[in-house]
């Protein structure tokens, strides 16, 4: 019965929410299992590659009961490692629950247990706490070459032309973005974590997006960058311009992330502008490519709307299930501009090419939607941070 617990600790200590990346940036299959003495019996949720399918509390079940552990904080809690036999009955991807499940939490519609208020956004890792990205299991396969680097060395210089790609086999290392403002720390990223733009292979010279530094000793693999190259070469137009328009999503976060950590800029809030795009009820399950003019995906908080990215022609508006990188439809409201051409696309088509990768282009794959996920957290961190101050008002 013990034998498959492979993870356990306190909900003081690794909130849900990060707890919930972590295992789904290791793609765990498995049941986490909340206990807590404050309640008589203990909570379940049920993990399929890294994403929460079900989850059960009680005669609870599903994603109200999910939310409901978002509020649990003096608990402890064990993953075991199992097939998971369920149907998928929470449907939202891992970032949109964490984000609404911190959401319903502040805003008082989830309560805090085991705490008393005062100590209710203690746990949750705080803003200068940076989050960590992890991978899953390395495939060694590809890994033609290691290399090691001591602390405080620093391993990517942001603005250098560089194309090739690391995978972190032993050590932590941190995503700093330097600016004429100041340098700001956006994540950490260990075991199983890429390091490199995917997209690299599509421009002459990429350019390094931010500056990596080893934190204590780091082991890192290098990846055979030609056989990853000869496999995204023949992908099809439209499966590269998906992770393009990923790509600059992941960028567009991190300099939202960056203006947040710098407080320079602080987030546009207010009404936005245009017309609603996509909703709930309506385009729920839709994804498009953007052919005519632009779209502008708001996240809404505390009452205020956060302008998160501007997106334009070939990038995609709405969630590709199994990809996990969306905000929108669940967690974010997208305006667009009154020109805006769209083309519908089929998630099913988009699916078949990418079960048929190589497990290292999914896993490459997986790394870029985790950082949009772990960076969209952060921002959020930030952001409530930022407003406690406002909160008076
Ligand atoms: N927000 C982020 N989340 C995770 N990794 C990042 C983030 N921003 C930059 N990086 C990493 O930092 C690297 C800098 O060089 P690249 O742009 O080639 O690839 C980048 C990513 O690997």
């Amino acid at each position: 019965m013990e034998s498959n617990v492979v993870l356990k600790g306190s909900l003081a200590f690794l909130g849900l929410a990060e707890l919930l990346q972590q295992l789904g940036g290791g793609g765990s299959t498995g049941i986490l299992k909340i206990s807590s003495s404050w309640s008589g019996v203990p909570g379940y949720i049920y993990l399929k590659n890294g994403n929460p399918v079900d989850a059960e509390y009680g005669k609870i079940t599903g994603l109200e009961a999910l939310n409901g552990f978002f509020g649990w904080r003096k608990a402890h809690f064990e993953f075991m490692e199992e097939d998971v036999n369920r149907d998928p009955v929470i449907k939202k991807s891992r970032m949109e629950l964490i984000l609404d499940g911190l959401r319903l939490v502040d805003e008082g519609v989830i309560p805090i247990m085991g705490e008393n208020d005062s100590d209710s956004h203690k746990s949750r890792s705080g803003p200068d706490q940076l989050p960590v990205l992890n991978g899953p299991v390395v495939d060694y396969v590809y890994v033609v070459d290691e290399e090691i680097f001591q602390d405080g060395d620093e391993i990517v210089i942001q603005n250098r032309f560089g194309n090739w790609f690391w995978v972190i086999l032993e050590g932590t290392v941190e995503v700093v973005r330097i600016t004429e403002n100041g340098k700001a720390p956006i994540l950490r990223m260990t075991e199983g974590a890429f390091i490199g733009s995917i997209v690299s292979f599509l421009r002459d010279g990429n350019v390094r997006s931010a500056s990596i530094y080893a934190v204590g000793r780091v082991q890192l693999g290098v990846v055979d960058s030609e056989l990853i190259a000869r496999e995204y070469s023949s992908l099809s137009e439209m499966f590269q311009n998906i992770l393009i328009s990923m790509d600059k999503r992941m960028k567009q976060l991190t300099d939202v992330c960056t203006a947040l950590v710098l407080k320079h800029s602080p987030p546009l809030s207010g009404k936005p502008g245009g017309k609603r795009f996509i909703d709930k009820k309506q385009n729920e399950h839709k994804i498009f490519f953007i052919t005519r003019g632009q779209a502008f995906v708001y996240v809404k908080m505390k009452k205020k709307y956060i302008h998160l990215l501007t997106l334009g022609v070939g990038d995609l508006i709405g969630r590709i299930p199994f990809l996990n990188a969306a905000h929108e439809p669940y967690s974010a409201h997208v305006y667009v501009s009154d020109d805006i051409a769209v083309q519908p696309i089929e998630a099913s088509v988009v699916e078949q090419e990418y079960e048929a990768l190589s497990s290292t282009l999914k896993n490459m794959i997986q790394n870029m939607t985790n950082s949009i996920s772990v960076t969209t957290g952060r921002i959020f961190d930030l952001i409530r941070s930022a407003g406690q101050s406002d909160d008076a008002d």
